[in-house]
């Protein structure tokens, strides 16, 4: 599904954390978006999960304003993995990814044998299986994210947003989770969903994202393909940091390496 997010902005307090912002995502495209701490990504997620309203902007899906659809309806198109779960019960893993069929059950019917062997794929693929009959506060970090990236994946979402999953993994998790979401993983009917994610690592970002977005102070300073746009002059610009590419031995890819500036 297409994904356009336009002229959004959010104000909090008289403050606009969010300022205009256009973000479009082609159906099946990785869509990264890159900025330092505070800068709005979260906020500007949230907007698009619909956890806020925005002050003003639209965000559409295939069209449609996201803003126009019942719950149930939004969550039968997409799924997100907010950086704050907010999970406070303690249900088991079972029930947590349970949860991510709901969108797709009619009121008060129960989960079928469907619903179930979906579950199970999902918690297959992020191989957290093992875990099933563990109460969710019990989990590490990292056991955490992979159930949620679970639950959101039984959903079947043709968009998917994920706000730093790659929090709490260790770097073989990190590479894992990035190559099930950002591998095209097959959505409903084996259809790969548009993925809209924010990442802090930004090798991880330019090696699994088709587009970048930059965000500085609320405003996406920068979009493309992401070698593009990672030049050294926004990295120092936007990050405050200096930057060298260097290209991966094996693979050829391009990689960034960081020092401080020496100005700061
Ligand atoms: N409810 C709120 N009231 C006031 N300020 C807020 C509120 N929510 C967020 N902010 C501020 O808005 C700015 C953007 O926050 P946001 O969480 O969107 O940034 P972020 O880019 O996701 O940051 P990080 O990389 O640290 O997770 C921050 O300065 C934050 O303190």
């Amino acid at each position: 599904m297409r994904v356009e997010i336009d002229e959004l902005t959010v104000r909090v307090a008289g403050a606009r954390l969010v300022r205009e912002v256009s973000l479009h995502a082609e159906p099946g495209a990785v869509v990264g978006l890159v900025g330092p701490n505070g800068s709005g990504k979260s906020s500007l997620l949230r907007c698009v999960y619909r956890a806020s309203r925005p002050s003003s902007g639209t965000v559409r899906v295939d069209g449609a304003d996201l803003f126009a659809m019942s719950p149930k309806e939004g969550a039968r198109r997409l799924a997100a993995l907010p950086q704050e779960t907010g999970a406070e019960f303690d249900f088991t893993v079972d029930e947590v990814v349970a949860m991510g069929r709901m969108p797709h059950q009619r009121a008060a019917a129960r989960a079928s044998a469907e619903d179930a062997e979906k579950c199970l794929a999902a918690l297959r693929r992020v191989r957290a299986e093992h875990l099933r009959d563990r109460g969710f506060l019990s989990l590490s970090g990292g056991e955490k994210q992979r159930v949620l990236i679970a639950r959101a994946l039984a959903q079947e979402p043709r968009v998917l947003v994920l706000d730093e999953p790659t929090n709490h993994l260790d770097i073989a998790q990190q590479l894992e989770v990035l190559h099930l979401v950002g591998g095209r993983a097959g959505g409903p009917g084996g259809v790969a969903p548009t993925v809209l994610t924010a990442l802090h690592d930004l090798n991880l970002a330019a090696g699994h994202c088709d587009v970048l977005y930059v965000i500085a102070r609320g405003a996406i300073v920068a979009s493309g393909a992401p070698m593009e746009v990672l030049t050294g002059e926004l990295l120092a610009e936007v990050f405050g940091v200096r930057a060298h590419r260097v290209r991966h031995p094996e693979t050829g890819a391009v990689q960034l390496l960081f020092d401080r500036l020496a100005t700061r």
